[in-house]
């Protein structure tokens, strides 16, 4: 596949992977992005899962055209870009791998060798020429690994991002953009929105009209709707108004509260609600609505003089992303000492400008006249 005249796209598609990083359910399979750039010199940028080394290597071949390439590019380590170095080397001896010093260091921890005849070891602001491209280094530690830089193509304006703009999803796959890139930001970058800002205001230094990144499609019309979603995501701004309805329940009660709160949000007018089974929808979809939507409810059970365990996942994923500058309500539900309003509170003290509602709805087992009029009330509060 041509990018621009000089620049090919030599990734590949898994539809074999079942979580992708241990986790992250990909119905529509996942790309691994790699890319050559010909020129006087040739570079490859990054290399694939070791599922997929023999097919990305043929895909190369295909392009060198008996050829050979003077540069494998390492923007990042993890092994879904990285894993096939050693074979590529072991192919292309004579190539140079250009990359971070910390990226070095990594290739020794996983392959046990960094490479020292090979290495050419690029920080901040560094060129690479390869004839009529150069390509200029900018570190981007955090985004999301420490080791990550991404690299700028002059002449074709192509900026070749690591895993930042990735989605989830093979190419061969139609789907919305937005949706599964936000799964994936949310989800594996979510908690560096920090260093994601500083990312973009280098890149805003940047003509830039074609973005390569190591997952999902090459983006390459109407960049400013993705770099402002990504400037939303990474400042932890509101995305879309509405609720989000996040419930935990063993025997149903609690699932109840929760429906008839959405009803009610609804009947009153409430731009979108958003509800979802903790224990049953993808944990994921739920941590990403939580990152979308300005206001969230979580109601839960209380367990073990705790909080029911999908609740507690729930929340931990939340906060270990920087969760914040969210309005909050709570339904708490529980049949003989209800703690979980308390527990779910204390979990998120941490987070910065969370805002709670007055009204916290508290169950006794099962809904009754009281508890309806408190949900009532919190429904007033969220419109
Ligand atoms: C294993 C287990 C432990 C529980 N621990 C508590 C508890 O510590 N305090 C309490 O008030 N209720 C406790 N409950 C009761 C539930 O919180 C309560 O029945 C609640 O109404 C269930 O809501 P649901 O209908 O949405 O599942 C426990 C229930 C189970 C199954």
């Amino acid at each position: 596949m041509e990018i621009t005249k000089d620049i090919q796209y030599v990734g590949v598609n898994d539809h074999q992977i079942d979580l992708f990083e241990g986790q992250y359910v990909v119905e529509n399979g996942m790309a691994y992005n790699s890319y050559m750039i010909m020129d006087e010199k040739i570079a490859v940028c990054d290399t694939v899962d070791a599922h997929f080394t023999e097919k990305w290597l043929g895909n190369i071949n295909a392009v060198l055209d008996g050829k050979k390439p003077d540069y494998l590019i390492v923007h990042h380590m993890e092994p879904d870009h990285s894993a096939s170095i050693d074979a590529f080397i072991k192919t292309f001896p004579e190539t140079k791998i250009v990359s971070s010093a910390k990226a070095f260091v990594m290739m020794k921890q996983f392959f046990g060798i960094d490479y020292p005849d090979n290495q050419l070891v690029v920080k901040e602001g560094d060129t690479l020429s390869l004839g009529t491209h150069e390509l200029t280094f900018v570190t981007a530690p955090m985004v999301h690994w420490p080791e990550v830089i991404v690299s700028y193509d002059s002449k074709d304006k192509v900026l070749f991002s690591a895993d930042a703009f990735g989605k989830f999803g093979a190419l061969d796959v139609e789907e919305d953009w937005a949706c599964e890139a936000r799964r994936y930001y949310i989800g594996i970058v979510g908690k560096y929105g920090v260093q994601v800002q500083t990312l973009l205001k280098k890149a805003a230094n940047l003509d830039i009209q074609i973005i390569c990144p190591l997952h999902g499609p090459v983006l390459t019309e109407n960049l400013g709707y993705y770099l402002d979603l990504y400037n939303i995501w990474s400042s932890y701004g509101v995305e879309s108004e509405g609720v989000v309805i996040a419930y935990a329940s063993i025997y149903g009660h609690t699932k109840q509260a929760a429906e008839e709160l959405a009803a009610l949000l609804e009947k009153k007018g409430c731009p979108e609600v958003t509800i979802t089974d903790l224990a049953r929808d993808d944990m994921a979809e739920a941590v990403e609505d939580a990152f979308r939507y300005g206001k969230l409810v979580l109601a839960a059970p209380t367990y073990n003089g705790d909080v029911f365990p999908f609740m507690k996942e729930f929340i931990n994923h939340l906060t270990e992303r920087n969760f914040q500058n969210r309005t909050i309500g709570l339904i708490e539900n529980g049949t003989w000492a209800p703690t979980a309003a308390r527990v779910m509170t204390k979990m998120l003290e941490g987070c910065k400008n969370l805002t709670f509602t007055d009204t916290t709805v508290k169950i006794l087992s099962s809904l009754n006249d009281d508890s309806r009029k408190a949900l009532e009330t919190l429904a007033d509060e969220l419109i």
